[in-house]
């Protein structure tokens, strides 16, 4: 693990305004040598400003930001971005038309010697498996050809830490799987520390060692995919990753009654308002009076979503979902019983 080097990326105490508006608030983080980290969010909670600061395309107002010990920018200071040991990668690839591929590689090496600028070229070429289409223009490749064509832009310089915006919400669904797979075993590869910003809270925890999860402007969790599934700090980073049933109750004598059961809630004082959640796979269907713990609930209806099936249930005039592993087939109107996975319900103070 790499836990135990200095990290390659800090973020101390950013905080930057538009205006009136504070669009990053008070962020601190750090990413590890050979981490790759995804910041997760809604649109608009700071996560491009973030990687904007990091690469100088904006100025720091408050905070610092330091590469492997180099200070790179801090209120009133700041290093040019072409002058940071940065790659960035946009969302849109960015690709300049009218040069080749292996221009678009070579460019912004101008500083190197003509030799090992051409050699650098190459070995990207063939990391990329790009090399038959060096002489190429980007408007012939296909998405996935022109994405490893940014990124092999992006790495040109050996940078100390890649910065990937969106890098793949211009690709189509069946394109962008294979070419993330692609993408996060080249980056893994190059040992580069990374950062890449995505609204898909599935791609973070498919690409990220750790994902962080922002909420207007601010840091909210930073952990490892499991975690952040298992034991989300609040009901907002639960319900992004994956949808969940949610009540407000209040504690009485250690437990909470919800619609679906009674809850344990030890340590908790009575009269604590709470939020108590369960994820949509972890409500238990089975037939009516089966379970003494579980409660009478109506189908509603029922969808086949291929790997799952998904019935919307009434519980007493209210809504609740469950997802149930492969083709079930229940029918409008049938009755059953419902219960929540005791071990992963979710209990958050009140919002
Ligand atoms: N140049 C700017 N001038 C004024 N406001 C801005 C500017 N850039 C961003 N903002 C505002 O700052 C906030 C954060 O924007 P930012 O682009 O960092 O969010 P984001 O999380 O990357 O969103 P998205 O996923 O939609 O790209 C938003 O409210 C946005 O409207």
């Amino acid at each position: 693990m790499t836990d135990t080097l200095a990290p390659s990326v800090i973020l101390s105490g950013i905080t930057h305004r538009y205006g009136q508006l504070t669009a990053v608030d008070g962020v601190s983080l750090s990413v590890a040598p050979r981490e790759v980290v995804c910041i997760v969010g809604p649109s608009g909670c700071g996560k491009s400003t973030l990687l904007r600061l990091i690469s100088g395309l904006e100025s720091v107002q408050k905070g610092e930001i330091a590469v492997e010990g180099q200070q790179l920018a801090t209120a009133g200071r700041s290093l040019p971005p072409e002058r940071r040991p940065v790659g960035m990668m946009f969302q849109d690839f960015a690709l300049f038309p009218h040069l080749t591929v292996a221009g678009n590689i070579a460019f912004g090496q101008t500083d190197r010697p003509r030799a090992e600028r051409m050699r650098r070229v190459n070995e990207l070429l063939e990391t990329m498996a790009l090399t038959r289409y060096a002489d190429a223009y980007p408007h012939t490749l296909s998405g996935g050809q022109q994405q490893r064509v940014a990124l092999a832009r992006a790495m040109a310089r050996d940078p100390k830490v890649l910065l990937l915006d969106e890098p793949f919400s211009a690709l189509d669904e069946q394109l962008r799987r294979s070419v993330r797979e692609e993408v996060v075993r080249i980056i893994r590869a190059s040992g580069i520390a990374t950062i890449v910003v995505t609204h898909d809270p599935e791609e973070a925890m498919e690409m990220g060692n750790r994902v962080v999860v922002m909420e207007a402007g601010r840091v909210v969790q930073a952990d490892t995919p499991v975690n952040l599934y298992q034991r989300p700090a609040n009901s907002f980073v639960a319900r992004l990753f994956g949808e969940v049933n949610r009540f407000e109750a209040t504690v009485r004598d250690g437990h909470i009654v919800t619609p679906l059961g009674r809850v344990m809630a030890p340590g908790l004082p009575g009269g604590t308002k709470v939020e108590v959640a369960c994820r949509v796979e972890d409500l238990e269907l089975v037939p009516l009076g089966a379970r003494p713990d579980a409660v009478p609930v109506r189908v509603r209806h029922s969808s086949f979503l291929g790997p799952a099936t998904r019935v919307c249930l009434d519980l007493g005039g209210s809504e609740v979902h469950a997802r149930l592993p492969g083709h079930v087939n229940v029918r409008a109107g049938e009755e059953l019983s419902a219960a929540m996975a005791a071990e992963r319900v979710m209990v958050f103070p009140a919002g």
